[in-house]
């Protein structure tokens, strides 16, 4: 009996038989009942406050017809209530947009708070590790307010002191289970106190359909498809470089199809250039007729154009020096976006180790200092690993789409960004559903972003050819087309 116990557990010993050469007794104070009651009573009036405070209209909803029931009798209720409730189910019909907005997501959150998160909240946080039960008393993340937007909840969280993002997004697996909802990210909105968003359905389920071109001549950001929040998804490209990293068959043709797309009347207008690198010739050579003189397909001709490019940086630097220091996309110098599919083909998996250093070296050089002169590279791979792309780190901008490993996602999108919930390892790989999905992380921003692009179809890339066509004879350096 006089062992050390650990932690609390020689609290919990008592003994009460007398030969036990010491006798723990529990301290038992009885409460008067009064008291109790006092306390019950003084929690359900504080209860009944703040659900009050936090969702006046639900309660209104509920209490109101009650109340004029007691008033004036069951008839007078029945008339005053079926009027207000014909008026809202006529709304919901004829404008489901505006009373989602502000009547039905209310009711939702509310619902979904009670029956959802509140029921389960203490099961699932303490299972999951994230609270704690200690010597009766729980000691729980203060659950916050439930928002729905059309696809998912937003949960808010205060964190127990003491723990950290890591602790939450360690355990997002289990939150998502536990709540049941096919995912669970994390975000933070301020010390101590975290986002989660629960998604209830995917909207991006389906495929898009190419976006139309814009009218509009601009320089980016370029639509290119969906965010997961149903906003548009606009793609950086000027003043950046981007990589898109995804397996065989993950949609990588259609972010490259895409932006070349919005990009089409800048290009008309003479305020982008497009060159294309296909090494694999499989997709970019479907349009090759929109890329004009700067199309380039064996090895060596990618090198050629890659230190063409890197010519016209630094020729542009120099002049540029001393007078500008960012780049305004004019007919003179136009913005040129150097687009590569399949970069390791140029890299890595090149045998010609004089040929890979020339493009490696070019390829590094325009992504260190060509945005800052109006050149941007755009390029697509399948293996994000270090020994397959030492440079990715030179990219900006990162999109990562479906990938075969888990440990493919960090790779792509930085340290944390799987935690973070970039599921990119459990995209779908039936192209219906998965095809063209991802996770963006911006420059500014540590969260990730689910994206999904428009896929531009075979018919589209020729109709883009037949409008956009460029004459293929000449090149910068007056040379034929590589
Ligand atoms: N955004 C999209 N939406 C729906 N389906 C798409 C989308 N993008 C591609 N697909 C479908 O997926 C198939 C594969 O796409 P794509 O060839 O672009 O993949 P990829 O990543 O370039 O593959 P690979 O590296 O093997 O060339 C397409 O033939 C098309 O049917």
């Amino acid at each position: 009996m006089f062992k050390k116990m650990p932690g609390e557990e020689s609290q919990r010993i008592v003994s009460t038989t007398p030969d036990t050469a010491v006798v723990f007794k529990p301290a038992v104070v009885t409460t008067p009942a009064f008291i109790t009651l006092a306390v019950f009573v003084a929690r359900l009036v504080a209860g009944l406050a703040r659900t009050i405070w936090r969702h006046p209209v639900a309660v209104a909803v509920a209490v109101a017809p009650l109340a004029l029931c007691w008033l004036y009798g069951w008839r007078a209720g029945l008339l005053l209530t079926v009027p207000p409730l014909t008026g809202l189910a006529t709304w919901a019909v004829l404008d489901r947009t505006s009373f989602a907005r502000l009547v039905g997501r209310r009711l939702l959150a509310w619902w979904r708070l009670v029956w959802i998160y509140r029921r389960l909240w203490q099961p699932v946080v303490i299972i999951s590790g994230l609270g704690k039960h200690l010597q009766g008393r729980d000691y729980l993340p203060r659950l916050g307010k439930v928002t729905c937007t059309a696809w998912a909840d937003l949960v808010t969280v205060r964190m127990l002191n003491g723990q950290t993002v890591k602790d939450w997004t360690d355990r997002a697996d289990h939150l998502a289970h536990g709540f049941g909802a096919p995912s669970c990210r994390v975000s933070v909105l301020k010390a101590g106190r975290l986002l989660l968003t629960f998604p209830r359905h995917d909207p991006l389920a389906d495929p898009l359909p190419a976006l139309p071109i814009p009218d509009r001549t601009s320089v980016g950001p370029v639509e290119i498809g969906k965010q997961e929040n149903g906003l548009p998804w606009r793609l950086k490209v000027h003043g950046t470089h981007i990589l898109v990293a995804g397996a065989t068959g993950a949609g990588k043709g259609s972010i490259i199809w895409s932006t070349i797309r919005g990009l089409l009347p800048a290009v008309q207008a003479g305020l982008v250039e497009l060159w294309a690198l296909d090494p694999k010739l499989m997709e970019l050579s479907f349009g090759r007729d929109l890329f004009g003189p700067r199309y380039a397909a064996t090895p060596e001709a990618c090198a050629d154009l890659l230190e063409q490019a890197v010519k016209v940086m630094q020729e542009r630097a120099a002049r540029f020096a001393g007078v500008q220091r960012s780049h305004t996309p004019t007919t003179q110098d136009p913005f040129i976006l150097v687009i590569v599919d399949e970069v390791a083909f140029l890299t890595a998996y090149q045998a010609d180790k004089h040929l890979r250093q020339r493009i490696t070296a070019a390829l590094a050089t325009l992504t260190t200092q060509g945005r800052a002169v109006g050149i941007g590279v755009l390029a697509a791979l399948q293996d994000p690993r270090k020994e397959v792309m030492n440079i990715r780190n030179l990219f900006p901008d990162k999109i990562a789409l479906r990938l075969d490993e888990s440990e493919q996602v960090d790779m792509v999108l930085g340290d944390g960004a799987r935690d973070r919930g970039a599921l990119a390892d459990q995209i779908s790989p039936d192209p219906a559903k998965g095809a063209g999905v991802g996770y963006v992380r911006l420059e500014a921003s540590p969260d990730p972003i689910r994206v999904r692009a428009a896929y531009v179809s075979d018919d589209d890339i020729h109709a883009m050819v037949s409008a956009f066509a460029r004459p293929r004879a000449f090149g910068i350096d007056g040379r034929e087309a590589l």
